[in-house]
């Protein structure tokens, strides 16, 4: 058994929104450190619902979420707001994810100067001024120096998205929640976006919660996936096993779905 403790630990998570709806009904997830987990199921599965509740963003009725080892369930506001730091997020849609203010050097850098100079060693090289420590950024997702001093409304939807993964990975978080990263993005940007995702985090040794309803994307770059439904974990299971005799019947509904 391994002594180093998963990066996140999701026990028995419940959530009812005040309506009545219950959301999560008893929801575990583990991620393991350099692990990227899937998590798909249908619209209105709870996905985002789980994410937003794993960012603490929304309260929980019940449960645990445990973040290297930190029981993030039981902290104060104040204590949550700095465990949030831990985790960066990329959103669907990428225009609303920038200030249309701001320009993308201040975009970027925002996260990384509001923890106050602890630069990640893969931007040590490039610390001695904000201009290098962005432009580096951007060059690691492929994107060219020239953006730095450009607006978001001047990038086109795959170059903001980019440039969101470059503001998520500046602080080197323990986890990166992609919340249908490529919903917005047409097909060949959607690859590149996935392509680009899988680099980072094999260069980095990033941790995901990839979360979409679109197997295919899901199945593309995740090493475990966990299907949900109706606020429930239906299935876990390892990427290469999609197809296995095993799997249950509503995993098979979406592989079959997805195979149309
Ligand atoms: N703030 C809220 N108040 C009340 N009900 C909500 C709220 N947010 C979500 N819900 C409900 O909770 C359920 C789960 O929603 P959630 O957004 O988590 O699903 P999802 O799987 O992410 O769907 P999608 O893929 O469409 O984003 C849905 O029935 C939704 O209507």
């Amino acid at each position: 058994m391994s002594l180093v403790p998963d990066i996140l630990q999701i026990n028995q998570l419940t959530k009812q929104y005040s309506c009545g709806h219950r959301a999560l009904d008893g929801v575990s997830l583990s991620i393991k450190r350099g692990e990227c987990a899937g998590l798909v199921g249908e619209s209105g599965s709870g996905k985002s619902t789980l994410a937003k509740c794993t960012l603490l963003l929304e309260g929980v009725d019940g449960g645990e979420v445990w973040l290297n080892g930190q029981p993030l369930h039981s902290l104060n506001k104040k204590e949550q707001r700095e465990a949030r730091k831990q985790m960066q997020t990329v959103f669907q849609n990428p225009a609303a994810s920038f200030n249309p203010k701001l320009k993308m050097i201040d975009s970027l850098l925002e996260p990384l100067e509001e923890k106050k100079g602890q630069v990640p060693v893969f931007l040590a090289h490039a610390c001695e001024s904000r201009e290098r420590m962005a432009s580096a950024l951007l060059d690691m997702v492929g994107l060219d120096a020239a953006h730095l001093y450009a607006y978001p409304h001047e990038l086109s939807g795959g170059q903001k998205q980019r440039a969101a993964i470059a503001r998520a990975i500046s602080t080197e978080p323990s986890l990166i929640i992609l919340d249908e990263p490529t919903a917005s993005l047409d097909v060949l940007v959607q690859a590149d976006i996935l392509q680009l995702l899988r680099r980072l985090q094999q260069e980095l040794g990033l941790s995901y919660l990839f979360i979409s309803h679109d197997l295919a994307a899901v199945y593309s770059i995740s090493d475990r996936i966990f299907v949900m439904k109706n606020g429930q974990i239906e299935d876990v299971f390892e990427s290469k096993d999609l197809y296995a005799e095993e799997r249950h019947t509503y995993t098979k509904t979406l592989v079959h779905l997805f195979e149309q």
